[in-house]
């Protein structure tokens, strides 16, 4: 079975949610709060320790109805079928899709069980100070070296489980800025420090650009044989690996069933086991499973990744909404944006539908946001009082990690209180200066947690992963593969090239001058 390919303006609920649009967009949702007391209890979903409240959106139930009966008209439930059962829904790239058989700790493939033992030996040697340096001192530092899916991840979960974290510093260097590398080999001292080189492609110029770079620092005072005690490698590419000099019992596999931005659950997780121990990362990935079971099993009406992609696809394509922004209130999910912006948008920036058709409709959304409460003394005026409409998902813990005096009750209060702002502006209230007139009406939907627990960081990483997948299906695109970051690629090799004077192809006349004053110094 084959991803269905149901183009979603032919549907009947297409038509009909146009039709309703056109009634219902200037409705205010203030009135829908007026007219319905149980209107909060309707639009939420209580799930394991989630309150997902999406009442503060521009619905009403008869737009749940049609966006429910968009999801069984494009198939959906094929769709997610097709993805857990191993089909090659990534078409373009002949591949299966199964980041979640990496949690599935009931249905582990052994490959995947062999590379978790390993995994959890090998981090476990190196956090107890058993497994050594050239020298004989244990490892004091960590650092992965790799980018996008190779780096987002791993960097965001190490960042937002900093709360259990043990005595190793991990660093990651993704960019191939090497400012950026040297600022990061500063701080290393080459006898306790191991080096994680993650590629699953094993070709990115950033990432072998900055392992030659690191491994040449490192053999400055030091002698070749020291390599393969302090180099690890994680790829799917295994002869590349060798070349490099990494030893074979320091390579850890990936499998091309897994895409690149939803690889942190396997072996690109080594650096989080390093981070928090590999019990923790086993919590992490289990959290996430018990969503995938939610999002398999869960009527669609009571489904949080398929509600929240639905109300995203009601602002992207109804509302023509361009952007969303994700504001987590926890300095802990500081990364959190990040790593979401290349899961959505390299996911769901897509043109051409899956019948091999330009799109005729908007597509993938702009996901952009920052923690509050900074975010609300930087961009939340635009989101009061601009000319845009924003919908935002705010993501918060009941409760905090560390024992506290006030701090937590007042960054909750901080966050309802703007999603309340939001929803009933100034309305209502005699505001004779306009330009203290909040006119409200802005969507927001709040993720309300219990803690911040590895379980449930897994558990809020998965949702967001269906839901860019069930947008996916309603939009009928190929949400996993990334060809659209090519081209980029092909013509910096080129500019390399000339820049370095080994080409004398012609470059375009911006590129040119751009090359010419630069290389003025
Ligand atoms: O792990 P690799 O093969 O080095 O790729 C890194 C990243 O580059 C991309 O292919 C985009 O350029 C991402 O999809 C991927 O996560």
């Amino acid at each position: 079975m084959s991803l269905p390919k149901v183009n979603p303006v032919t549907t009947n609920a297409w038509t009909a949610l146009n039709k309703h649009f056109a009634e219902i967009k200037d409705s205010k949702m203030q009135q829908f709060f007026s007219e319905d007391s149980r209107r909060a209890q309707k639009y939420s979903i209580s799930w394991e320790d989630f309150y997902f409240d999406y009442s503060k959106n521009r619905i009403t139930d008869k737009t749940l109805e049609l966006l429910l009966q968009l999801a069984e008209e494009v198939k959906l439930g094929d769709a997610i079928e097709a993805q857990f059962s191993g089909e090659q829904i990534n078409e373009t790239e002949g591949r299966a899709v199964l980041h979640t058989a990496l949690r599935d700790f009931k249905n582990l493939p052994n490959e995947v069980s062999t590379t978790l033992q390993k995994m959890k030996q090998f981090s476990e040697s190196v956090i107890s100070g058993k497994l050594k340096g050239h020298t004989g001192k244990a490892f004091t530092d960590v650092v992965n070296i790799g980018i996008g899916g190779s780096d987002l991840g791993p960097d965001m979960v190490t960042e937002a489980l900093a709360y259990y974290k043990n005595h190793l510093n991990v660093h990651f260097m993704s960019n191939v800025d090497g400012d950026h590398v040297q600022e990061t080999l500063k701080k290393l001292d080459r006898e306790t420090t191991l080096f994680i080189v993650v590629s699953k492609s094993f070709t990115t110029q950033e990432t072998l650009t900055n392992a030659e770079t690191v491994r040449n620092w490192f053999l400055k005072t030091v002698d070749k044989e020291a390599v393969s005690k302090h180099f690890v490698a994680v790829s799917t590419n295994l002869g590349a690996i060798e070349k490099f000099g990494i030893h074979r019992d320091h390579i850890f596999p990936m499998w091309d069933w897994v895409g690149g931005r939803f690889s942190l659950w396997g072996t690109v997780g080594l650096s989080i086991c390093f981070a928090v121990g590999y019990a923790n990362f086993e919590k992490l990935l289990k959290g996430a499973s018990q969503m995938d079971i939610h999002f398999k099993s869960a009527s669609f009406d009571k489904n949080i990744p398929v509600i929240l992609a639905l109300l995203s696809v009601w602002y992207n394509n109804f509302f023509k909404s361009e952007t969303e922004a994700v504001v987590p209130y926890s300095q802990y999910l500081s990364k959190l944006i990040p790593y979401l912006q290349q899961a959505v948008m390299e996911s769901n920036g897509k043109q051409v539908d899956r019948n091999g058709h330009p799109v005729t409709y908007e597509t993938g959304t702009i996901v952009w946001g920052s923690t509050g409460t900074n975010a609300q003394h930087a961009f939340f005026q635009l989101l009061h009082q601009g000319t845009k409409l924003i919908p935002v998902d705010f993501i918060a813990f009941a409760k905090a990690l560390h024992k506290q005096d006030q701090h937590q009750e007042i960054l909750l209060a901080n966050c309802f209180a703007q999603s309340e702002a939001f929803l009933n502006g100034t309305v209502g209230e005699e505001i004779e200066n306009p330009y203290r007139f909040f006119d409200g009406n802005r969507p927001s939907n709040t993720i309300l947690i219990k803690q911040l627990t590895p379980e449930n960081l897994g558990a809020l990483i998965a949702l967001y992963e269906h839901k860019l997948f069930v947008q996916g299906v309603i939009w009928n695109i190929f949400s996993f593969d990334q060809w659209g970051v090519e081209l980029g690629k092909k013509l910096a090799t080129g500019t390399l090239d000339y820049l370095r004077d080994t080409s004398s192809q012609e470059q375009h006349p911006s590129t040119l001058a751009m090359i010419n004053f630069s290389k003025k110094g």
